[in-house]
């Protein structure tokens, strides 16, 4: 039952106009479970990620998919587009669908499927939650492995389960709070660089998330809970840019990795081809990809893995209830899926 809050004579809670409230992430995996099968291929599919990650296993990972998820339908349309080519590449290429559920804005906007799935303000969060899941489990039974954002410290505790490899955000990488809820997190996570283009800060994202942590949180149940955790040494950093301009040139990269190196961590840097290393720009996008692919084929190692932002139709749509392009992004700019194919098979030519 949602509680109106309206109580003047109170210190507390003067600006929150209520409190509504949500299943448990219990009671959403008991609804909605992940059958052992799929389990096992996640479990699976992580240590494939943690293996380019650690550079045992060569091939290039690649977390290609739409800005974000809107519409399951046209983001279920895609995944089974794209498994085919994900069978037809696996030996030089690892994968993961991009299935973006939480948006972080520069000031304000929408923020994602899970926050506000109708995109009317009416934050059906329930709704949102349960899409969310629902997708992810028809993703998984496509076959194909899943990456998100993590965003919100609770919101994991309802997907989590299903997902391969996680992002903290370059708005969010030097906060002490998703460094927590990376060192519990069950799968290898990537820091984004600082939207400054500080690369520091994602580097000290990892060492804070490879350390035990102990800090406020919920339970399965959804009560408050101490967290402790064990660290999560599965992490590696993201190249996006930053206000200065791109980050993805050969000195760029081969001095992140010496900063890793000299952290202790392992050299696994993924460079994000989108955001401020394209301007956002969906064409200039795959010309990066393809300039990386080409420094790869000249013998370039030092990049471990790559970010796409695709989807079916390219450019971007505003959000909103009103008619939408089918398969295009409310967010930032996509690659379209031609472009997409073509550039990852660009990419496995060059590792070959
Ligand atoms: O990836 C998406 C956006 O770049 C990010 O959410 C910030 O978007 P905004 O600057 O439009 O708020
Ligand atoms: C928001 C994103 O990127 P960044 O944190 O790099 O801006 C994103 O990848 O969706």
């Amino acid at each position: 039952m949602t509680i109106e809050l309206d109580t003047p004579a109170s210190t507390s809670n003067r600006r929150v106009r209520a409190f509504h409230p949500i299943p448990s992430p219990a009671q959403l995996r008991d609804e909605l479970p992940l059958a052992p099968r799929l389990a096992a291929q996640v479990e699976a599919d992580r240590r494939a990620v943690a293996g380019v990650i650690a550079g045992r296993d060569q091939r290039l990972l690649v977390v290609v998919g739409p800005c974000s998820v809107h519409d399951p339908e046209a983001a279920l349309d895609y995944a089974r587009r794209l498994k085919p080519i994900a069978d037809e590449l696996a030996d030089q290429l690892l994968i993961v669908m991009r299935v973006y559920f939480e948006k972080p804005r520069t000031t304000v906007g929408w923020k994602g499927l899970i926050n506000d799935p109708g995109m009317d303000e009416s934050y059906d969060v329930p709704r949102g939650l349960r899409t969310a899941r629902r997708l992810l489990l028809d993703i998984l039974e496509i076959g194909l492995p899943v990456g998100c954002e993590f965003l919100e410290p609770t919101s994991p505790q309802y997907i989590a389960d299903t997902v391969a490899w996680g992002a903290i955000g370059a708005r969010t990488t030097e906060s002490q709070v998703h460094r927590q809820l990376a060192s519990g997190l069950s799968m290898p996570i990537g820091f984004k660089n600082a939207t400054d283009g500080n690369v520091q800060v994602a580097i000290d994202g990892a060492l804070s998330a490879a350390a035990r942590h102990v800090f406020f949180g919920t339970d399965d149940e959804g009560s408050a809970a101490v967290v402790e955790t064990v660290g999560n040494d599965n992490c590696h950093i993201i190249l996006r840019g930053g206000r200065g301009g791109p980050n993805f040139d050969a000195a760029s990269v081969s001095g992140a990795v010496a900063a890793l190196e000299k952290s202790g961590l392992a050299p696994s840097v993924m460079v994000d081809c989108s955001h401020a290393n394209s301007g956002k720009d969906h064409v200039r996008q795959a010309e990066v990809a393809r300039e990386i692919a080409a420094r790869i084929a000249a013998g370039e190692t030092d990049i471990s893995g790559l970010m796409l932002e695709s989807f079916l139709v390219a450019g971007a749509q505003q959000p909103g209830p009103g008619p939408l392009v089918y398969g295009q992004s409310v967010t930032d700019k996509c690659m379209d899926f031609a472009t997409t194919d073509s550039v990852l098979h660009d990419l496995a030519a060059a590792l070959r």
